[in-house]
């Protein structure tokens, strides 16, 4: 167990309707701190049968949640904010312990997790209907929003809080109850913001957290008819496999999946905010996040200077343990991340690329942060998610031929690019097909803004006024009034 100032937001049981309970089996998982492989402690697995009771939980809870005003329901988000950031310490070192991610990341996801909170809570009461101008003079139209009922959420490793917060803050807002199960990996920060929720006044029902067997739980919430929405970020594989199950009971489904970001620098780009636009773009998370710079794009006559700048900064970045002083590279998630980098690497570097620095395995899943020039399209990291700390610099010569090059990918979630010139930052932020675009910046994610992607890196937008609409059924009624 972890030395916390509050011992109780290391729950090691799972949230249904209020009650915290194991599994009906008494089956366990551990959960490892991928710094060094230690137990940190074990969490429930469950299965089927109790999804299905937090399910019902939920269901349960729904008339009476949903018939508060909004702004009731803001005030109980806010208080959970609250009690986020008044918990940030605790929480931040729960979330390095199973994430691995450094500490001063970790405190900033805390704060982008309660964003999403207070955020929510406003935007709750915003949830505007209609009056439609009448074709007909003894009719009155209207439109009113309604809560979906009974959501579902299923998150990463990768951002074990804010994800969660992303969906469950426009969730409850709108009037749904949610069942959230959080990566195998990262369960701690998800029970501590499930015990938050309960001690901020969050009815019994409302929130609910199970922790188990992936496939079971997915299985349980998407052939549930119970279920209306299903929201789900993290691989495309996995996201594809959920929409399919989905499908049966034609719920309203949310997608986040991987990304393929090309982050592109004009020759008339500032060399040095390029340079730190990919430093935060490629290594926030050590590469681990779905909007990670992962192709970089740099026009030739630039290209020699800027890579020499990349490969200083990169030189300067501390691996190791997250919660050492001045770490900015913890350790991959697990073994299997780390092997998917180093043979991105090996690839890359058989087809003619050149290492600059890094690319070394340290201490069991830890990376040092590798540069390579001469990248091209036939290597594996042009194709591939790479979600590690390679960075691989592709030379181009001309406007069009890089917006046909960042393009070619089944995926298309966030894009970057850098150039002083006001006529091709709007081109380019016109002709590339993505769902979020970074001009001159390499940090585009906050709760006021629509986040999510388009052709294979997903469905729907979360965050923004546009968050809580896909927690919304839209209601027609058509008033006789003779
Ligand atoms: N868009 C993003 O932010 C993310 C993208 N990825 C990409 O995916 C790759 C693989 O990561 P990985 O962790 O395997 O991602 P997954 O897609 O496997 O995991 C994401 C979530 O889905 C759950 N899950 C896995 N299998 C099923 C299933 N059959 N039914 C229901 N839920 C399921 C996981 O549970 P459990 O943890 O218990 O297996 C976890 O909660 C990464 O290298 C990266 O490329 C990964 C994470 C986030
Ligand atoms: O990967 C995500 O879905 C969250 C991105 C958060 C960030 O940009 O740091």
């Amino acid at each position: 167990m972890l030395n916390l100032k509050d011992a109780a937001l290391q729950r090691e049981a799972c949230l249904v309707g209020g009650e915290w309970v194991g599994a009906d089996d008494n089956g366990f998982d551990d959960v490892t701190n991928p710094a060094d492989g230690s137990v940190i402690g074990r969490i429930p697995r469950l299965g089927e049968a109790e999804t299905l009771r937090a399910i019902d939980a939920a269901e349960e809870a729904l008339p009476a949640w949903q018939a508060l005003t909004a702004k009731a329901r803001g005030a109980l988000l806010r208080r959970w904010h609250d009690l986020l950031l008044e918990h940030q310490e605790d929480l931040a070192a729960l979330m390095t312990a199973e994430q691995g991610k450094p500490l001063a990341e970790s405190r900033g996801e805390i704060g982008f997790a309660a964003s999403f909170f207070e955020w929510f809570a406003e935007e709750g009461r915003r949830t505007y209907g209609d009056v439609i101008p009448t074709p007909q003079s003894d009719r009155r139209l209207l439109v009113v929003k309604q809560p979906v009922g009974v959501c579902a959420a299923i998150t990463p490793w990768n951002f074990p809080a804010a994800m969660i917060a992303r969906k469950a803050g426009p969730a409850l807002a709108a009037g749904c109850t949610i069942v959230i199960k959080p990566a195998g990996q990262t369960p701690y920060s998800a029970l501590a913001m499930a015990e938050l929720a309960m001690r901020a006044g969050i009815p019994a029902g409302v929130v609910n957290v199970v922790t188990g067997e992936a496939r079971a739980i997915g299985k349980a919430m998407t052939e549930s008819p119970k279920v209306r929405k299903l929201s789900f970020t993290g691989s495309t594989a996995i996201g594809k496999m959920l929409l399919k199950q989905s499908a049966d009971t034609v719920k309203k489904v949310s997608m986040e999946l991987g990304g393929n970001a090309p982050f592109i620098v004009f020759n008339d780009a500032d060399l040095e905010k390029a340079v730190e636009g990919v430093m935060q773009a490629k290594f926030r998370n050590a590469g681990q996040t779905c909007v990670c710079a992962n192709r970089i794009f740099v026009q030739a006559g630039i290209h020699d200077a800027f890579t020499e700048r990349l490969a200083e900064e990169v030189a300067k970045l501390k691996v190791g343990p997250g919660n050492e002083e001045g770490v900015h590279v913890g350790p991959m998630i697990d073994a299997p991340a780390a092997d998917k980098v180093l043979e991105q690497l090996e690839d890359a570097l058989a087809k003619g690329g050149k290492l600059l620095l890094g690319g070394q395995r340290q201490n069991g899943n830890f990376l040092t942060p590798a540069v390579i020039t001469g990248a091209t399209p036939q290597m594996a990291c042009f194709g591939e998610e790479t979600f590690g700390p390679l960075a691989p610099v592709f030379r181009f010569e001309s406007e069009g031929e890089v917006i046909a090059l960042a393009n070619a990918t089944e995926y298309g979630l966030a894009a970057y690019c850098y150039t002083r010139d006001l006529g091709r930052a709007w081109r380019m932020s016109e002709a590339l097909e993505y769902g979020m675009v970074g001009i001159n910046n390499g940090h585009v994610s906050t709760c006021e803004a629509p986040f999510g992607g388009i052709k294979q890196s997903g469905l729907g937008r979360e965050g923004s006024y546009l968050g809580i609409e896909d927690y919304l059924e839209t209601k027609y009624i058509n008033m006789a009034i003779e």
